[in-house]
């Protein structure tokens, strides 16, 4: 079964075109990591997946609230702590049990201290458990293992793989091996935009979004 379905799709960002004619399928139990260099347009992508960009053109078929997105940002209420933040997001998501997420990113014995008061890696470790509450199939992940040590990166990959095998998909920009050797690749280098095509938008359209 398709979660996403994406067909000719141009993104912009700036105003200007950074990929088009992109088709893919993301399917349950499905991960597909992006690859592609700095400025391909991984984050881009993701964003308008996300739905905190329009597209430039093309179709994007998903089911409505189907999609939890981390970005660069960790998305944290820092004067709330670990499991005040979590509580937070499970309310906005329906209640679902806070313990699982604790456990999976080996956040229970910081569960009272605020999010201000985390280092780097764990913050990143309680924006990635806030994904699990959230209770939705598919994960749009920009580089979720920055300021991840490599214990916390194999705990994230145990996370991910426990998503796909419940029916969950997702869709990650990396640069790292995830050692998730069952995820596909989708190279972003053939779908770079010619320069020069018009565009479709006003230029800067999508950065009232930013
Ligand atoms: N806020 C912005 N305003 C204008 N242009 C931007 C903005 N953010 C990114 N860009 C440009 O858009 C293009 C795509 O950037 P994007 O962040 O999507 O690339 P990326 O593949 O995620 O890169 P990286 O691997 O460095 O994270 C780049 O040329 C970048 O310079």
């Amino acid at each position: 079964m398709s979660l996403i379905s994406v067909r000719g799709l141009a993104v912009a960002r700036g105003g200007l075109r950074v990929i088009e004619g992109l088709d893919f399928e993301l399917g349950a139990g499905q991960a597909i990591v992006l690859r592609g260099p700095n400025g391909a347009g991984k984050t881009t992508l993701l964003r308008c997946l996300a739905g905190l960009q329009p597209a430039v053109t093309g179709r994007i078929e998903c089911q409505s609230d189907s999609i939890a997105y981390a970005g660069h940002a960790d998305g944290l209420k820092p004067a709330l702590t670990v499991t005040e933040n979590l509580e937070f997001w499970s309310a906005v998501f329906g209640g679902p049990d806070i313990a699982p997420a604790l456990a999976a990113m080996n956040l229970t014995d910081l569960a009272a201290r605020p999010a201000h008061a985390l280092s780097a890696g764990q913050k990143r470790r309680l924006g990635l458990a806030r994904l699990m509450v959230t209770g939705r199939p598919v994960w749009l992940l920009d580089e979720p293992t920055v300021s991840l040590d490599q214990g916390s990166v194999a705990l994230f990959a145990t996370m991910l793989r426990d998503h796909l095998a419940q029916g969950g998909a997702a869709l990650i920009a990396t640069h790292i091996d995830l050692g998730l050797p069952e995820a596909q690749v989708l190279d972003l280098a053939p779908y770079r935009a010619r320069p020069g095509l018009r565009q479709d938008r006003p230029a800067g359209f999508n950065e009232a979004f930013a």
